[in-house]
């Protein structure tokens, strides 16, 4: 049985004056993905950094269940993560791993870099990949740990249309796994795949 994971009522951000995201709700339940879409400069960044616990709404309110209390049920992936400049692809993700709980030998890694298509990059270091590879990196590590909500801004950013496939594949994995997915897109397709329910944010100020 489903149960409501998040519940976001009239929740509105200004900004010295200005309204930068207009007042937004939506409930989102286990299994569940809300899919944010508008116009650049919208507010779908905002949202989901309010979202995150990384920015605070100027009016409303978010209800959360208990489960999402400590913050260790929520995955981002919110542009790039901080990386480490001599730790390899291979090595973030089982420091990830490894700071979750699971065993080093574990071969989630590696799981996930195919899953991705991008295990031949296993060896290099982040900051040397192409931007998109660098994406797939940022996404991997969002997949790789625990969790019950993930938080994706634009997951589809500089993704080819095979590598856009294969992340909406395991984002609706995670999905029929009971895990719910907040995610905002400027992709079609990523709506179509993944929107159990769909806010489309709009520019008021
Ligand atoms: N800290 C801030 N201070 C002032 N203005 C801000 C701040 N953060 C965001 N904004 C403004 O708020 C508006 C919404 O930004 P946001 O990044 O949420 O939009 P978005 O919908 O994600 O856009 P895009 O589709 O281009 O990624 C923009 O006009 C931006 O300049």
């Amino acid at each position: 049985m489903s149960e409501t994971l998040v519940e976001v009522s009239g929740v509105s951000k200004t900004v010295y004056g200005r309204e930068i995201l207009a007042p937004v709700s939506f409930a989102l339940s286990t299994g569940e993905g809300v899919v944010l879409t508008g116009p650049n400069g919208s507010g779908k960044t905002t949202l989901l950094k309010i979202l995150a616990g990384r920015d605070l709404a100027t009016e409303g309110t978010i209800e959360v269940h208990d489960s999402l209390k400590h913050r260790a049920g929520i995955a981002t992936v919110l542009g790039d993560p901080p990386y480490f400049e001599d730790l390899t692809v291979l090595e973030h993700l089982r420091f990830v791993c490894v700071s979750w709980g699971e065993s080093p030998d574990t071969s989630e890694p590696e799981r996930i870099l195919a899953a991705l298509k991008i295990s031949r990059i296993q060896d290099s270091f982040p900051l040397e990949l192409s931007s998109g590879e660098r994406q797939l990196v940022s996404l991997a590590i969002g997949f790789i740990r625990p969790s019950e909500l993930m938080i994706l801004d634009e997951p589809e950013q500089r993704l080819d249309i095979e590598r856009r496939a294969l992340v909406a594949e395991l984002l609706l994995d995670k999905k029929r796994n009971g895990g719910a997915v907040v995610m905002a897109t400027h992709d079609p397709q990523f709506v179509e795949a993944l929107a159990d329910s769909h806010v489309a944010l709009g520019i008021t100020g």
